[in-house]
């Protein structure tokens, strides 16, 4: 069987190119504001990505770097003052947050403004995940069901999830169970192969470097990498894409997949965010 390799990297520019085109008539220009805590190597390469795509739709970016040794009080009073800037329209704090900081992750995220979540992360948007319409979703998430409902039409399909996240597993298991997919939800890469043998769409969140092949699949699954592994300055996922190719139906891979995807989502949602602010004020 062909397999089709799905480049999220392609998919991110035909949005950015849209994006950008909406920005260019906006004034005031949509901002985002990075808190990234301490100096985690991948976390700023991340940081530096997201900078890179808002400055590619001509959108603003503030990247503010706080010590490793912030305090909780810190951190909060930092975005308390984005949530009252006008000219911030979107916040988001980098995870995983380092240190004595990490199980204070719900009192963080709890403490952003609703509408300037760009990543979905707040209680109140994750709740609002169980009504319709939701508000602003994890990017991740919508990447993966932007990906699934290009190719499928989820409804009677077996999904399978391997992995328990809030930012991915959670949200999409509610995206799928919405457009009627029969999702399967695998905590932890542990005993996932019985499942994931039957999987007409597999998304692979935790596991190892490599560790999907093509034995554990249905032939012409879509397989959705999304396990992200740094060895040697170099990425890689959780599908061996090797292995896999000639009997999945379609493969996101990593690098290129569902990571430029992403990114591209959370530009949609600063729109989002910016259009609830600056059109919804000027309504009054
Ligand atoms: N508040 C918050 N929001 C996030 O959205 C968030 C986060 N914290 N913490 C970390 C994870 C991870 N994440 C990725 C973003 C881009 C790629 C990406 O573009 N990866 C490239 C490879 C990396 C590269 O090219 O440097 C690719 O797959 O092609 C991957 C992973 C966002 N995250």
């Amino acid at each position: 069987m062909d397999t089709v390799i799905v480049k999220g990297s392609e998919m991110a520019s035909v949005i950015k190119a849209k994006l950008k085109e909406e920005v260019n008539d906006l004034f005031p220009k949509p901002q985002l504001a990075i808190l990234l805590v301490g100096d985690d190597e991948e976390s700023r390469r991340y940081v530096r990505l997201k900078e890179k795509a808002v400055d590619e739709i001509g959108g603003q970016c503030r990247a503010i770097n706080l010590p490793e040794n912030t305090t909780l009080v810190e951190l909060l009073g930092q975005i308390r003052e984005l949530n009252a800037d006008p000219h911030t329209h979107g916040i988001l704090v980098q995870l995983p947050l380092p240190g004595p900081l990490a199980t204070e992750q719900e009192t963080v995220l709890s403490s952003l403004s609703v509408v300037k979540d760009v990543d979905g992360f707040h209680p109140f948007n994750r709740g609002k995940l169980f009504s319709t319409p939701p508000f602003l979703v994890s990017c991740a998430a919508l990447a993966c069901m932007d990906i699934i409902t290009m190719y499928r039409n989820p409804r009677g399909l077996l999904t399978v999830l391997v992995g328990d996240s809030f930012d991915l597993v959670q949200p999409l298991a509610l995206l799928l169970m919405a457009r009627g997919s029969r999702v399967c939800i695998i905590p932890e890469a542990h005993e996932w192969e019985e499942v994931a043998a039957r999987a007409d769409v597999l998304v692979v969140e935790k596991g190892r470097p490599l560790m999907v092949k093509a034995d554990h699949l249905k032939p012409g699954a879509l397989v959705i990498d999304a396990g992200f592994h740094w060895e040697a300055g170099r990425v890689c996922g959780n599908v061996d894409p090797m292995s896999v190719t000639g009997k999945a139906g379609w493969l996101v891979p990593v690098p290129g997949g569902i990571g430029p995807l992403l990114i591209a989502k959370l530009l949609e949602n600063l729109l989002t965010a910016y259009r609830e602010q600056v059109f919804a004020a000027d309504d009054w």
